[in-house]
């Protein structure tokens, strides 16, 4: 049986993702743009998180294959139903394979953090019961459920206040936790914008992955050789 709660990164098809950004970014960035920030969340679990199980929703076989790689499980699903479907199918998952909880974490986080996903998980009731990191839009960027079908996911525009709302009619212990980095997702024009500033106040102390991001995302020229990996298949 195992003890610590799962962690589920839902994926939509590169090809479809970041349709937010379509004004501000051909096609091909954006998919270049999911496909890296997967990437680096897959690799940010197996090496800062090894201690919790990863699961990945996809519909897609080249993300399941890339999921499997990273040493990820993997849950396909028969077609992208959006993001609280993938939740929901991920729990009846966890609980089928016996884990207690669950931690849904959406694969574009622009800063992925080990301190705060501790901080996070360590915030799990003893019993039942949920833990929530909003979105800076008011969406959910981290959504701990014990156990793992313990409401009914509502993600989407407002989620974090819906998540709440929804721990409250049920009767569940329900903690809210703003965390600086988690709460930052890359959606929009306006996420991009924040990006650059960030990365314009850290200077010389950005760490390498934002600025490998940054390149993804600006039509300026590429500050350091990364944006290479653009032609990469
Ligand atoms: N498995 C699965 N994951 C999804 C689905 N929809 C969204 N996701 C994932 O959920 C996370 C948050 O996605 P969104 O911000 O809603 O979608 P996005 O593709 O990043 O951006 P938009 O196209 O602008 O909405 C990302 O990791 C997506 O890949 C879905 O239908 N199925
Ligand atoms: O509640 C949501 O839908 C989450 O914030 C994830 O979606 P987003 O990436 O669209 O904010």
């Amino acid at each position: 049986m195992p003890v610590n709660p799962l962690i589920v990164i839902p994926v939509k098809d590169f090809g479809v993702a970041k349709s937010r950004l379509a004004g501000v970014l051909p096609a091909g960035r954006r998919a270049a743009l999911a496909r890296r920030l997967c990437e680096r969340t897959l690799r940010f679990c197996r090496r800062r998180l090894p201690d919790h199980d990863l699961l990945v929703v996809t519909a897609s076989p080249a993300i399941a294959a890339l999921a499997r790689r990273h040493g990820a499980r993997v849950l396909e699903e028969p077609r992208a139903a959006g993001l609280s479907v993938a939740a929901r199918r991920a729990a009846a998952w966890s609980r089928r394979h016996g884990y207690t909880a669950q931690l849904v974490i959406p694969a574009d986080i622009a800063r992925l953090d080990e301190g705060e996903i501790r901080h996070l998980l360590a915030a799990r009731p003893a019993g039942a019961g949920v833990v929530i990191c909003p979105a800076s839009d008011g969406g959910t960027n981290a959504l701990l459920t014990s156990p793992p079908d313990a409401l009914p996911f509502r993600f989407g525009e407002r989620s974090s206040e819906a998540h709440r709302e929804s721990a409250r009619r049920l009767g569940l212990p329900c903690r809210v936790i703003e965390l600086e980095h988690l709460r930052f997702d890359l959606d929009t024009p306006d996420d991009l914008g924040a990006l650059d500033a960030l990365i314009q106040r850290q200077g010389g102390d950005t760490p390498q992955e934002l600025t490998r991001l940054w390149n993804l995302c600006s039509n300026r020229p590429a500050m350091t050789p990364e944006a290479a990996w653009l032609t990469m298949p």
